[in-house]
């Protein structure tokens, strides 16, 4: 039999893939810089040139260190929808609802594909956007919206594809994770931290999302979907951030022998009825020195999906910034313009079409066991650890380690101490009802603080 050949009429060049550009902040700008530079590169390898024709934000004449004067200029973003010029729409504005849904179902209806960085509109709106591209027969793509340029969304629905996912788990949010590197390397202050982090660019217009675990909440809902082939469920993802970590933290974590890391854990397990369950959290966790996610700095982010045929695999790279978000949006395009001529035949965006997704129940909660760090700040006065230890014998949680620190705290200046311990393996719902024993001591001048241990 002949082998396959390229034949010489795949060489000739088909038409551009037309593309309009809606935000042209760091991502946006990221993007045109990519799509510039990187010309010939991907008409090469997309099979085709890939053109912007139009770009829309909120300010015109804004230096953002790119040419604009060559697109079309919209005042109005949903105008993009229904231009005819147009193949695909590509969405860098931000926001779960508003103008930034308004565009991805107007390109939609109007037969375009619809790439986006959004992860706040995906996690929220991704099943029905899913629904609506799969009938109209076009893309909707979202690599950069997970773990910004890791092509973790390609990984899973393709190098992964053959293997039952049995757990995905990683650091998903770039500035709580420079935030904590930072702190780790220089001592200092969470706040300084946060503003250096919104100076680089890494942090959400609203940077709460990032400190308090709802943009790694966005992206795990979204990665759990594509991993377990479970229907979408942001509004069930536990999630806890890093502002009341301190430095102390840090430092007692480091004796102990762990670095902290605000991580994304997802596994589906069976419930006690027999169900299938779906568990989601994101909670600063204690990561032991020898695991891979210790060595993971600065914005970087790292996800670890567990198959069972492919054992541990480690996807790592920036989580965000200009530059590798850009290349993930780009990757998208590429991706679109490969199969442009098939006809309607499109990938689901969650690897399975929405309606065959499993509804899965959210996990439920009393069952999981772990080792758990906890941090008390207390008065320094006598009966206090009795207070606490006697809290942990009632629950039933088992100490492997404590320690006070006194004079080398000094997050407090109201003459606090500050109580750590590490528990042995044990019932969460344990700790839990510890901590209810201990919730309105007076002794207790802050409210404790609880990280789980990663289990290896
Ligand atoms: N910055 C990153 O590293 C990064 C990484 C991954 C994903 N993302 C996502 O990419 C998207 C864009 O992020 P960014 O950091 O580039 O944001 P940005 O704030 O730098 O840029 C947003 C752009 O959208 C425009 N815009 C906002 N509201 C508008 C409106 N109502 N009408 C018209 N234009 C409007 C702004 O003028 C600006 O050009 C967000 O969804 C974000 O979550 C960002
Ligand atoms: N604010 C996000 C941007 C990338 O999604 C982060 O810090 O990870
Ligand atoms: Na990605």
């Amino acid at each position: 039999m002949e082998p396959n050949r390229v034949s010489d009429q795949s060489r000739s060049q088909p038409a551009p893939l037309r593309i309009a550009l809606a935000g042209l902040g760091t991502v946006g700008a990221g993007v045109i810089r990519l799509i510039e530079t990187n010309r010939d590169l991907l008409a090469r390898r997309a099979g085709r040139g890939i053109e912007i024709v139009a770009v829309s934000a909120r300010d015109r004449s804004k230096d953002r260190g790119v040419d604009i004067s060559r697109y079309d200029w919209e005042d109005d973003m949903g105008a993009m929808a229904t231009r005819p010029d147009v193949d695909v729409v590509v969405e860098l504005v931000g926001g779960s609802d508003g103008p930034a849904l308004t565009l991805a179902r107007g390109a939609i209806a109007n037969g375009k594909s619809f790439v986006t960085a959004n992860k706040a509109m995906i996690a929220h709106h991704g099943l029905s956007l899913a629904r609506e591209a799969e009938a109209a027969g076009h893309a909707l793509k979202f690599e950069a919206a997970v773990a910004g340029g890791i092509p973790i969304v390609k990984g899973l629905r393709e190098g992964a594809a053959a293997n039952a996912i049995e757990r995905v788990y990683g650091i998903l949010n770039g500035t709580s994770n420079y935030i904590l590197s930072t702190m780790e390397d220089t001592g200092a202050d969470f706040a300084d931290v946060l503003g250096e982090a919104q100076a680089k660019g890494y942090a959400e217009a609203d940077p709460t999302f990032d400190i308090d675990g709802i943009d790694a909440a966005h992206k795990l809902s979204i990665l759990a979907s594509i991993a377990f082939g479970t229907e979408l469920d942001f509004t069930s993802v536990g999630a806890d951030g890093i502002r009341r970590i301190l430095a102390a933290d840090i430092a007692q974590a480091n004796s102990l022998g762990y670095v902290i890391r605000l991580l994304g854990m997802a596994n589906v397990e069976t419930g006690s009825d027999g169900t299938t369950r779906l568990f989601q959290r994101v909670h600063p966790y204690l990561v032991p020195k020898n695991h891979p996610l210790a060595h993971v700095d600065g914005p970087t982010n790292a996800v670890v999906a567990e198959g069972n045929f492919s054992g541990m695999l480690l996807f790592q790279g920036a989580g965000a910034g200009d530059g590798p978000t850009a290349s993930a949006v780009v990757a998208d395009i590429i991706d679109i313009a490969r199969y442009w001529d098939s006809e309607g035949e499109i990938d689901p965006p969650f690897s399975i079409p929405v309606a065959e997704l499993d509804k899965t129940l959210p996990a439920e909660t009393g069952h999981r066991t772990g080792k758990a760090y906890l941090r008390f700040l207390v008065k320094d006065r006598p009966g206090v650890l009795a207070e606490i230890t006697a809290a942990m014998r009632d629950a039933g949680v088992s100490i492997e380690s404590l320690i006070q620190m006194g004079t080398e705290y000094s997050g407090g200046d109201d003459g606090s101490v500050l109580v750590s311990m590490v528990t042995h393996e044990g019932e969460e719902a344990a700790v839990d009802k510890a901590l209810d024993l201990l919730a309105g001591l007076e002794s207790m001048t802050a409210t404790p603080l609880v990280m789980h241990i990663l289990k290896q």
